[in-house]
């Protein structure tokens, strides 16, 4: 299947499971073995995503590491489909993009690409060979070529797929580490 054409379907499949306990139950069970991970307790700087309700939720994530001192960084999408990250330090900051995502565009905004460690969103992510299909803006396959920190994904069920579904292309770049839901 083209990528258009499942990123339409997929994004379905987790419309629906996104109003689910699973998704709730998975969703609390990628923070705490994310809390737990290597890459996590090694990491100082850090870059997330504000979820939206069809992502595994960051909310958690998001708290806990700014309780443990950790530096917590978001993406701002700038033109040319470039993103660049801000320092978040709580929701005050936020301002709504009409796609649904949640930036900082305040102006004593702190920007901060040097990360140690980056939570990568997805739609769906192939286990064969760590490939990601993402929302389409194709922002993190551009942040990404010149990104020399480690990167990470939690996935839940309806984002793991054993055998890519959609064609891979030459810019996507695969992702370090996994992390999966039971
Ligand atoms: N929570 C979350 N935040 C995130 C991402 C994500 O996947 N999840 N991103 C991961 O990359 C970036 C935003 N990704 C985007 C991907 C596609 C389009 C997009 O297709 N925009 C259309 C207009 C959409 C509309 O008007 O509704 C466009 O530019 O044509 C926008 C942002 C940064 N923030
Ligand atoms: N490194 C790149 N250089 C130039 N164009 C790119 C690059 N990466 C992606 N693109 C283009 O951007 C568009 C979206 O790419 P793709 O479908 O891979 O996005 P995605 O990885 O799903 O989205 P995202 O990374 O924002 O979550 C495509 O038209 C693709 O050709």
């Amino acid at each position: 299947m083209n990528k258009i054409e499942f990123r339409k379907k997929q994004h379905q499949i987790l419309k629906e499971f996104s109003l689910t306990n699973k998704k709730t139950r998975q969703d609390l069970q990628l923070t705490d073995k994310f809390l737990n991970s290597a890459s996590f307790k090694n990491a100082q700087k850090i870059g997330i995503t504000i979820s939206m309700p069809e992502e595994v939720n960051t909310s958690q994530i998001i708290l806990k590491m700014q309780k443990l001192g950790k530096e917590v960084y978001i993406p701002r999408c700038l033109p040319k489909r470039k993103m660049e990250f801000t320092r978040f330090i709580d929701s005050s900051q936020l301002t709504k993009t009409k796609f649904g995502t949640s930036e900082i565009w305040t102006s004593d905004a702190v920007v901060d690409n040097n990360l140690d460690l980056l939570v990568v969103p997805l739609l769906a992510f192939d286990l064969q060979t760590s490939q990601r299909l993402g929302f389409g803006g194709g922002y993190y396959d551009r942040f990404l070529e010149k990104f020399t920190g480690n990167t990470i994904s939690l996935l839940n069920e309806k984002q793991t797929y054993s055998h890519a579904q959609w064609n891979i292309e030459d810019h996507d770049i695969p992702i370090r580490e996994y992390i999966l839901a039971d």
